[in-house]
């Protein structure tokens, strides 16, 4: 068996597509436009690369963006401040802050800070409690792109044998709880579960999110799976992703790439939860579900 490859940087052009012709309708109906405020801490070369595609994506679907750079150096407590002061702006609908920070900032107090309604990132204790329970929130945007690329890959998920590895809690326990709350049957596993390979056989889906580079080798697959490949990993041949591509390419149904899989949806989700943000704090009625 030969793969169908997902195309996540298709996906991700129809979805951001999309987010611009809704932030065009929000701007008619609430007379401005919805904002993202971006903050990036340090001078990380990868992280400075996705925020200025960030900012980039943002104006382009009609949204203003908002950018804060600070130093490496600076003060948990001058970062907060900064939180604070977007929380409070009314021209921003959505807060993000690049992670990772550096060592010296506590990233759980900084995402605590951010008020629930503009964490579009999805990563507040409240909005994890809120996806877990069902009820309406944020959802963390890497596992929302890819529930979302399974279902137009495979339609209704119910009664399908998940397994995730990986159990962060910005990739895996919100990827399990989606995938729960769409009627599949999820294990969650990590590089230190025994047996993986046994679990991976019995999955039709396998959403790989360990951080290993070519970790989940095509032989462990059940034929026909399809396989989501969440890893970017950089070596000395490239980016790679968690799964061995080519082994698990004979073996898959489909199969995402990396780099142009679930990594472009990261994006586009975070502008469809920018807007989503925008329609609540403006009460303005929308039909979320179109995004
Ligand atoms: N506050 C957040 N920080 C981080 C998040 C996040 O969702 N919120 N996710 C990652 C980084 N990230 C976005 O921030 C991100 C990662 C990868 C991609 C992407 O499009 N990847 C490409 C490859 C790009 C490359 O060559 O490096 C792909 O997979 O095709 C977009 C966004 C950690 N931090």
């Amino acid at each position: 068996m030969t793969a169908r490859i997902i195309d996540g940087k298709a996906a991700a052009a129809d979805l951001r597509a999309r987010v611009g012709d809704a932030a065009a309708a929000f701007e008619a109906k609430a007379g401005r436009k919805a904002g993202l405020a971006v903050v990036l801490v340090g001078e990380d070369p990868a992280s400075a690369v996705y925020v200025r595609s960030k900012g980039k994506a943002t104006v382009a679907a009609g949204m203003a963006s908002f950018e804060h750079r600070l130093d490496a150096d600076v003060a948990e407590a001058d970062l907060l401040a900064l939180v604070d002061r977007l929380n409070a702006d009314p021209a921003v609908d959505g807060i993000l802050v690049q992670l990772p920070l550096p060592k010296h900032i506590r990233e759980s107090v900084v995402i605590e800070r951010i008020v629930p309604e503009k964490d579009v990132d999805g990563f507040h204790p409240v909005n994890a409690g809120r996806l877990a329970t069902g009820l309406e929130g944020f959802v963390p945007c890497t596992p929302l792109g890819c529930l979302m690329l399974l279902k137009t890959e495979l339609g209704d998920l119910t009664g399908k044998d998940a397994v995730v590895i990986g159990r962060s809690n910005i990739v895996g326990k919100p990827m399990a709880a989606l995938l729960t709350r769409a009627s599949a049957t999820v294990t969650i596993a990590h590089s230190r579960t025994k047996d993986l390979a046994g679990h991976v056989a019995r999955a039709d889906i396998v959403v790989a999110a360990v951080g290993i580079a070519q970790f989940v080798k095509g032989e462990w697959l059940k034929p026909g799976a399809t396989v989501i490949d969440v890893g970017i990993n950089r070596t000395d041949t490239g980016l790679v992703g968690d799964v061995d591509f080519d082994s698990a390419a004979s073996v898959a149904a489909a199969i995402t790439p990396v780099p142009g899989g679930v990594g472009p949806m990261t994006i586009a989700v975070l502008l469809r939860n920018t807007l989503v943000a925008a329609y609540r704090n403006a009460d303005v009625a929308f039909d979320e579900d179109s995004l």
